[in-house]
């Protein structure tokens, strides 16, 4: 197996992982009086690496030199159940000191194309750039059950490839509309990690990493094969047909 896949037997250790992951990124960066800039995704899966990182690293991640980005949000308020700054609030925010000016939320309540501008327009003020694009230390990326990321869905591929650092999205069954990173920006991170977990991701994944099937229909596939390089962190259910 490729040495950027990682899997744990559980859900908890997988994020548990992830979660050492981004202490030593930080740490790092701290020794050197840098900021970590990360981007986290939402969805359900990272709510357990959010939980353990309130719960065990309050103390130990350098959090006044780790500034927050999202990598995509539902268009609705941040008080709202499919939030998700929300469910990051909830679960993380609320108990670690990061700094409010450290947390750069894409407002999901207001309109959302102006939204995506100014995001686009917020992040090129705030990272460095490399080939005129933001460039973030570490994006999380999470992969829902059709293969979308961040939100790339398979019936909008051309959002892997657009100008734009940050575009409207829709969900395409709800049809919700979203604020999300675009491909390009994604593959420029320095490093980028897919936190993937449960069974009914493991047929998709598996396409995705032996480039087989219908890996093209999968917008992960084209973050995978882009960024330098992208590395999962699995856990067994996830990668039972890998
Ligand atoms: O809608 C979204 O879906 C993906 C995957 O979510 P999950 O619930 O299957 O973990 C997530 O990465 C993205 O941020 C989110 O908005």
């Amino acid at each position: 197996m490729d040495s950027n896949i990682h899997v744990f037997e559980t859900p908890e250790q997988t994020a548990r992982a992830v979660a050492e992951l981004i202490l030593n990124m930080a740490k790092e960066k701290n020794k050197h009086s840098l900021p970590f800039n990360v981007a986290l995704s939402g969805g359900s899966t990272p709510k357990l690496l959010f939980n353990i990182l309130a719960a065990e690293y309050a103390q130990s991640i350098p959090w006044h030199f780790v500034r927050l980005f999202w990598v995509d949000e539902r268009c609705v308020p941040p008080t709202h159940p499919e939030s998700n700054f929300g469910m990051t609030y909830e679960n993380l925010l609320k108990q670690v000191p990061v700094h409010n000016s450290n947390v750069f939320r894409m407002l999901g309540e207001v309109n959302p194309a102006k939204e995506a501008e100014r995001y686009q327009t917020m992040l090129e003020a705030q990272l460095p750039l490399r080939d005129a694009l933001p460039r973030f230390d570490l994006i999380l990326l999470g992969m829902g059950d059709d293969g979308h990321t961040a939100s790339i869905f398979p019936d909008n591929m051309s959002l892997l490839y657009a100008d734009a650092s940050v575009a409207v999205a829709a969900h395409p069954v709800s049809g919700q509309q979203r604020i999300t990173l675009t491909g390009n920006v994604i593959s420029n991170a320095d490093k980028v990690v897919f936190l993937i977990t449960g069974s009914s991701k493991s047929s998709v994944l598996q396409q995705i990493i032996h480039r087989k099937q219908n890996f093209k229909d999968f917008p992960a596939s084209y973050i995978h094969a882009y960024s330098a390089p992208a590395d999962f962190y699995l856990d067994k259910a996830a990668a039972a047909e890998l």
